[in-house]
């Protein structure tokens, strides 16, 4: 099972969705419910008795049948109630772990039919969603807002920490000093942060309606990280001899383990096994250029890779407007940009 159909189902699940809705008034109910979230030709070969109801689906309809001994089975697309009272009997010979009957009856129908199953547990108050052999917890919205806000605090100290790290790569650019071991600190703060940004996200989309705050909060902690990827790529790639191999998204199947050696990222980077970290590095400009100076990125296509950063802090607004496409105008902004990168640059190495 893909991650992708956990999440669309946890996503179905989430508050403030009809299936959630009926769910929860289940639960208030004190009543149980196994629910089969869609109808083909396995789910009914598994079936046996029951009512055909062919409701349109609502939160209503689903806590009266839930009343009903047996389970629920709705429309794929989950617009309709299609039976209740129902009695499922799948192969008895498929493995599940399971002790209560509801619960052994959810996991194997939904690893004989291929369609995910879901039980609200009468005697535990807890809510299950059965998929491939797999059973997911569905966890109360305070309990997942309370993770989703330990998460937030660890990528507020990690997107901290990668900022630190491109401000001390900002310095280094400047000066032409940059390693690969500085890159690597880069990289890998990065990869740590993407991480627990998709984590946040996931989080997020658990719990619908009640996540709101916590998706502005991680919107914006996130912003630094949108296309930084690319223009380190950028940057770099051309110092490699194969500069395709060079993708920050090579780490993100790598282990924590794995992630805090720095020979083996510089290794997945495309640098080779034991690659010297204090070799040094290129780089062409474009993210100085576009995130500190803010120049738009048509003008940053006019300036790199043909003129290196050094030979544009050495320009004059005369040299620079020589440039192909740069006239007067631009030639100030680029020189405004080159202002905001040396202060940045300089303001760093003072206090560092
Ligand atoms: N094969 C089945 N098909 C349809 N409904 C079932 C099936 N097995 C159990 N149920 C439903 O589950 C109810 C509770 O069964 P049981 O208490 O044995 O299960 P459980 O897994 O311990 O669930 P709970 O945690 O809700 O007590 C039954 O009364 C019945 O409505």
């Amino acid at each position: 099972m893909s991650r992708t159909t956990l999440q669309h189902y946890m996503k179905l699940l989430a508050p403030g969705t009809p299936l959630r809705a009926g769910i929860d008034r289940i639960l208030h109910s004190g009543t149980g419910a196994l629910i089969v979230l869609g109808f083909n030709r396995q789910v009914k070969q598994v079936s046996s008795g029951g009512f055909q109801i062919g409701v349109d689906f609502s939160e209503q309809a689903l806590r009266e049948l839930a009343k009903l001994d047996g389970a629920i089975i709705v429309s794929n697309d989950l617009s309709r109630i299609v039976s209740a009272g129902v009695h499922l009997v799948p192969p008895g010979d498929i493995p599940t772990a399971e002790t209560g009957t509801r619960h052994r009856s959810a996991d194997r129908t939904a690893q004989a039919t291929a369609v995910p199953v879901v039980t609200v547990s009468a005697s535990m108050g807890t809510v299950s969603l059965f998929i491939a052999g797999r059973r997911h917890v569905v966890e109360k919205a305070s309990d997942v807002i309370s993770r989703a806000n330990q998460t937030l605090a660890a990528m507020t100290s990690l997107i901290n920490r990668l900022q630190e790290a491109l401000d001390q790569l900002n310095s280094l650019e400047v000066a032409e000093q940059v390693t690969l071991r500085d890159l690597v600190a880069v990289a890998h703060r990065y990869e740590l942060a993407r991480r627990l940004s998709a984590e946040t996200e996931f989080h997020i989309e658990v719990l619908g309606v009640e996540g709101r705050l916590l998706k502005m909060q991680h919107a914006e902690l996130a912003a630094p990280l949108g296309g930084l990827s690319t223009l380190i790529a950028s940057d770099y790639a051309h110092n490699l001899d194969d500069a395709q191999e060079f993708q920050l998204e090579n780490l993100q199947n790598f282990t924590p383990e794995e992630l805090m050696n720095n020979h083996l990222v510089a290794q997945r980077l495309g640098f080779g096994p034991d690659a010297y970290l204090e070799t040094p590095l290129e780089s062409v400009g474009y993210r100085m250029l576009t995130t500190v100076g803010r120049l738009p990125r048509h003008v940053v296509d006019l300036l790199v890779p043909k003129h290196s950063l050094q030979e544009l802090f050495a320009a004059s607004v005369g040299e620079l407007m020589r440039i192909e496409g740069i006239g007067d105008r631009r030639a100030r902004l680029i020189r405004d940009a080159l202002l905001r990168i040396s202060e940045t640059a300089f303001a760093r190495s003072d206090t560092a």
